[in-house]
């Protein structure tokens, strides 16, 4: 009946036409003066009022009130809410949840007014149609609510944040600031950093990456600390910042974890604890987004929030389906190897990401494939930072066309074009295939995904089987059938990842040859190095050539 009001506030009835109805809108009411005032109620009484048209359905041309398909919505077969949901596989737990919104477009008018200067960007960029996550969750954290959020990996859940953290700052206001966003590791807070600077271009609001390098935070003013509105971080980095009271975060309202479950997950739960306490404000929202998430996490979750809404699209804990799952029985670990170069021989279609359970074997597998011919990386938190972010960058422009990673790069990273990933070593839990796995077929695009096995993995190898499955991927019979790992098994790969040989195919005589190349290679470069230093004459055409070909020969060394 109020939104009856709300609708029909400045309407006037034709009582000839209407009949029946008049008298059932204005006899629920004692009289015609509290009709009024109801009408007058819900055409101005702003909270009641957003109350109201939460309630309805934005369209793009039709407006539909949920649960109750009109005869014209169906006849523009425009589906209601709940049926909308459904189609686009979003359920929500939780109570007055907010209608998902269908297009871009919608954003730009009554309830979400979005920010005009937004509104452009995100016009001119190169998305034209919201994905699920983002229809769904854009309007539960534009409503102040908490949120838990997951949905497969590439679906944009990073837009699905940033669209109404952005909408609700504003503008600068100089108080130091008021949104912190952390990430599991420095090259993903990097990447949301460079998300946030093209939606918010034109908007004044200023971001700070917080990482070691970040420079004198220590030695800035009051005054110039108060310049930044969101901070991103890692948990690591702002303990330590929190603790050298660097940081301030009391006047934080805005709290987003991404990749969530790994932040309130054993590794990271002690230092999360303490940023939550950092963030005293009262009024603080919590948004929490993933690709995958435990009910022991979410449980956990739950205690730190406060009534969230969660929304699960598809299937939760599930892989995008827009990746061909395979796997590829090798026997033994020499067997991997010899099933890697086969690959490499028969052409790979770059950028190609491989994945391994620790840095000593990632730099193993490099030694093995440096020599291949093929532009081969390695990247690990043993390389320093400034290596770390040249490999990412030539990885993604494609001057790299195999790298090789270990956990570090499993979650998070957009590599639109990654074609295949392959994982060398079984992942140490399903979580981390499914992450791994979806660094391809983002964004809708098609990616393959390859995990190489062993006889001795055989025991692990049942849960991953059923993401397969259960993302619609061919596994055999059999391997649906196998024995299922204990917890105290399954922990203990997660802790320490499965005993493997060393990666060596090489013989004696290769890994000579390999040193003498080394040798020469090394020699040169000081060579070069000397004539440099002593002002060097300008070098024949055919030393230059040499040069030339010994330099690119050391880039792909001097990283092993
Ligand atoms: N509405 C959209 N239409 C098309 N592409 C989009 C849209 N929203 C985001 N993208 C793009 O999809 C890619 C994946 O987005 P994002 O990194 O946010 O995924 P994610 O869900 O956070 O994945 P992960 O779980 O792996 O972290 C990005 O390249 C992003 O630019």
């Amino acid at each position: 009946m109020d939104l009856f009001h709300l609708l029909g506030s400045g309407a006037t009835f034709n009582k000839n036409r209407f009949k029946g109805d008049v008298q059932l809108f204005e006899a629920a009411t004692d009289s015609q003066i509290v009709v009024a005032k109801k009408k007058n109620e819900v055409a101005t009484n702003s909270e009641l009022r957003d109350k109201l048209l939460d309630e309805i359905d934005f369209f793009k041309t039709t407006h539909t009130v949920v649960g109750t398909p009109t005869k014209q919505a169906k006849k523009n077969d425009a589906p209601t809410a709940k049926a909308f949901r459904k189609e686009s596989q979003i359920r929500v737990y939780g109570s007055d949840v907010p209608n998902p919104f269908r297009t871009f477009e919608d954003l730009a008018s009554p309830p979400y007014n979005l920010n005009p200067t937004i509104y452009r960007n995100l016009m001119q960029s190169e998305y034209k149609t919201p994905t699920a996550i983002q229809m769904q969750s854009v309007p539960i954290m534009l409503k102040g609510r908490d949120l838990i959020a997951c949905a497969p990996t590439g679906s944009g859940k990073t837009l699905a944040y940033l669209l109404p953290l952005l909408q609700d700052l504003k503008k600068p206001e100089k108080t130091g600031y008021r949104a912190l966003i952390i990430a599991p590791t420095r090259e993903l807070a990097q990447q949301i950093d460079r998300e946030i600077q093209k939606l918010s271009a034109g908007t004044k609001l200023k971001t700070r990456v917080l990482a070691k390098s970040t420079y004198a935070t220590k030695a800035q003013t009051p005054k110039e600390k108060q310049k930044f509105d969101i901070l991103i971080s890692t948990p690591m980095r702002l303990v330590y910042a929190i603790k050298e009271k660097e940081i301030d975060l009391t006047n934080i309202r805005h709290l987003i974890l991404d990749e969530a479950d790994k932040l309130l997950d054993l590794g990271f739960l002690d230092q999360t604890d303490e940023i939550f306490a950092a963030c005293s404000a009262p009024s603080v929202r919590k948004s929490l987004f993933s690709a995958t998430f435990s009910s022991t996490v979410e449980q956990l979750a739950k205690t730190v929030m406060r009534d969230p809404l969660r929304v699960v699209v598809g299937t939760k804990n599930a892989a995008t389906d827009t990746i061909d799952q395979k796997l590829l029985f090798t026997g033994t670990e020499a067997g991997k190897m010899v099933a890697l170069r086969q690959f490499i021989q028969t052409g790979i279609k770059p950028p190609v990401l491989i994945f391994v359970q620790s840095i000593d074997r990632a730099k193993e597998l490099f030694r093995e494939l440096v020599y291949e011919g093929i532009n081969v990386e390695v990247i690990h938190s043993e390389r320093t930072k400034l290596q770390r972010d040249n490999i990412i960058d030539q990885f993604r422009v494609g001057k790299i066309w195999v790298l090789i990673a270990t956990e570090l790069m499993a979650r998070g990273l957009d590599f639109k074009g990654v074609n295949l990933v392959i994982n060398y070593d079984i992942p140490r839990s399903v979580a981390s295939y499914i992450h791994r796995i979806g660094r391809t077929g983002r964004a809708g695009r098609q990616g393959e995904a390859i995990t190489y096995y062993t006889k001795d993995d055989m025991d692990y190898m049942r849960s991953i089987v059923n993401v397969m499955k259960e993302s619609g991927c061919e596994v055999p019979d059999w391997m649906l059938k196998l024995k299922k790992q204990s917890r105290k098994g399954m922990n203990k790969l997660r802790k320490a990842g499965a005993e493997r040989e060393q990666i060596d195919t090489m013989s004696r005589y290769d890994k000579k040859r390999n040193a003498q190349k080394k040798e020469m290679i090394d020699a040169s470069k000081k060579r070069k190095e000397k004539q440099l230093e002593e002002g060097g004459q300008a070098p024949r055409a055919k030393k230059a050539k040499k040069a030339k070909n010994s330099e690119a020969a050391v880039t792909a060394t001097s990283t092993s």
